[in-house]
C-alpha cells in the first residue's frame, strides 16, 4: 500500500502540507526539531490508534489552532481516501472518514489500512514492561486480523470491570461468572490471533543477505501454551475455572492474574539463538526491523494490501554492514516505507530508488 496524497493542516508543527510522493520508499531527512517525526506521526493516525507517540488531540494540535486534519489517498489502482482530525463540535473526540463518509467502528479502517513503525523510544522496548511488547505484537495482528481490536477492547473491559467488581461487589458470584466467561473468550480469541501471526512469521524465510539477523519470534503466554495443547473450547473453561479460583487472590491485588494481558513475547536472532534482552542495542533494532520487514513480507504473502511502513532514524544503533545490509533489502522489495534521518549522506545507498524530501521548521525545502 502507498500513500499517493498527504494532506495536513495545523498538525503538530504543520499549518499545511501537501505531499504526494512520488517514490516507493522516501527519505525525510532534516535538522533536530523539524517535522521528520512529526510528519511520521501523521500517516501512522491513518490507522486505528493513537499513533506512533500515543498521543492526544491536544498535544497533536498546532499551538493556537483550533481544529487539525489529515487526509490522505492510499494505493494506485482502487484507491481509498482515509481522513481523520479533531471533532469540531468537539476537540478532544477524533473522527474518521472513509471516502468521504463518517466511519463508525474504527475496525472499518483497519480493513483499509495497517501502519507499522519503529521509533528511537522502541530501543527500550525489551527494557520497558511488558505492555509495550504486547502493544507492538497486537499493532502486527491488527493487520492481519481487523477483528483483533475489538477482541482487545472487549477483553479489557471485562477485565477492568471484573477489577471493579472484586473491589467493590466481591459476593456477586453471577456478574463475576459473567466477567470472567468474556474474559475467557476474549482471551482465547486474542491469543489464537496472536499465536497464527507468530506461527506464520517463524514460518516465512526472508532473505535479507548474509549481514542482515533473521528473527525469530516466541509468544510468551500461558495460554498460548495450552492451546497449542487443547482445543480452545477446553481453553476457555480451564481460563473460567482458573479465574473462579483466584477472586481472593485478584481482590487483594487490585488486579486480575489471567487472561490475554498477561502475554508477552520475545525476539531471537535465528542464528546465534541469542535472546533480544541479551543483546546489544543495535542488534535489538536489527531484530525489530526484521520483524517489522518479515510481517510486511507475510501480509503480501497472504494477499493483505502490505502496511505502510515508517522507520523513524532506522540507521542508528546499526553497524555499517546491517546499514548497507537494510538499504539493499530495502532497494530490492516492494515494500512502502518511508524513513527519516537527520543526514542525507546515511542513505546514500537508497539516492537511486528513493525521494529524498529536506524538511525545515514545518515545511518541505526540497
Ligand atoms: N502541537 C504542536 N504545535 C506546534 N509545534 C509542535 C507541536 N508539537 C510539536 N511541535 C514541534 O514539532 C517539533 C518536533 O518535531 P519532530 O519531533 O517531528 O522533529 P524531528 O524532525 O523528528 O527531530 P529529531 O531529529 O530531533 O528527532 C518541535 O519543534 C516541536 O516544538
Amino acid at each position: 500500500m502507498r500513500v499517493a496524497r498527504l494532506v495536513l493542516t495545523d498538525f503538530r508543527n504543520y499549518e499545511r502540507l501537501v505531499w504526494e510522493p512520488q517514490a516507493r520508499l522516501s527519505v525525510l531527512f532534516g535538522e533536530n526539531g523539524a517535522g521528520k517525526t512529526n510528519l511520521l506521526e501523521a500517516l501512522s493516525l491513518l490507522a486505528p490508534g493513537r499513533g506512533l507517540r500515543g498521543a492526544g488531540n491536544s498535544q497533536i494540535l498546532r499551538q493556537g489552532a483550533h481544529v487539525w486534519g489529515i487526509a490522505a489517498r492510499l494505493g494506485a489502482e482502487d484507491p481509498v481516501s482515509i481522513a481523520t482530525g479533531s471533532d469540531p463540535s468537539n476537540p478532544a473526540r477524533r473522527l474518521f472518514r472513509l471516502d468521504d463518509m463518517p466511519v463508525r467502528a474504527q475496525s472499518q479502517i483497519a480493513a483499509h489500512c495497517a501502519v507499522t513503525w519503529l521509533t528511537p523510544p522502541m530501543d527500550r522496548l525489551f527494557s520497558d514492561p511488558a505492555s509495550g511488547r504486547r502493544r507492538f505484537l497486537d499493532r502486527l495482528v491488527l493487520a492481519l486480523d481487523s477483528n483483533h481490536a475489538r477482541e482487545a477492547a472487549s477483553h479489557e473491559r471485562s477485565v477492568s470491570q471484573r477489577n471493579r467488581v472484586l473491589g467493590t461487589h466481591p459476593g456477586q458470584a453471577v456478574w463475576l461468572d459473567g466477567l470472567e466467561d468474556s474474559i475467557a473468550r476474549h482471551a482465547v480469541a486474542m491469543t489464537a490471533s496472536r499465536l497464527a501471526l507468530v506461527e506464520a512469521m517463524n514460518a516465512r524465510d526472508l532473505a535479507y543477505g548474509s549481514t542482515f539477523p533473521a528473527t525469530r519470534l516466541r509468544l510468551r503466554c500461558a495460554i498460548g501454551a495450552l492451546l497449542s495443547e487443547r482445543p480452545a473450547i477446553a481453553v476457555e473453561e480451564q481460563l473460567r475455572d482458573a479465574l473462579r479460583a483466584s477472586r481472593g487472590a485478584d481482590r487483594e491485588r487490585g488486579a486480575t492474574s489471567s487472561g490475554a494481558h498477561r502475554a508477552d513475547f520475545a525476539l531471537e536472532d535465528v542464528r546465534t539463538g541469542r535472546d533480544a534482552t541479551l543483546s546489544s542495542s543495535g542488534q535489538q533494532k536489527a531484530m525489530l526491523v526484521h520483524t517489522i520487514l518479515n510481517h510486511a513480507g507475510l501480509l503480501r504473502a497472504m494477499g493483505h494490501a502490505s502496511p505502510l511502513i515508517l522507520l523513524d532514524e532506522p540507521l542508528v544503533h546499526l553497524d555499517r554492514q546491517r546499514r548497507d545490509a537494510l538499504q539493499d533489502f530495502l532497494a530490492r522489495s516492494d515494500m512502502a516505507v518511508t524513513m527519516t534521518g537527520t543526514d542525507r549522506a546515511h542513505f546514500a545507498a537508497l539516492e537511486r530508488h528513493a525521494e529524498f524530501r529536506q524538511i525545515s521548521d514545518g515545511g518541505f525545502v526540497s
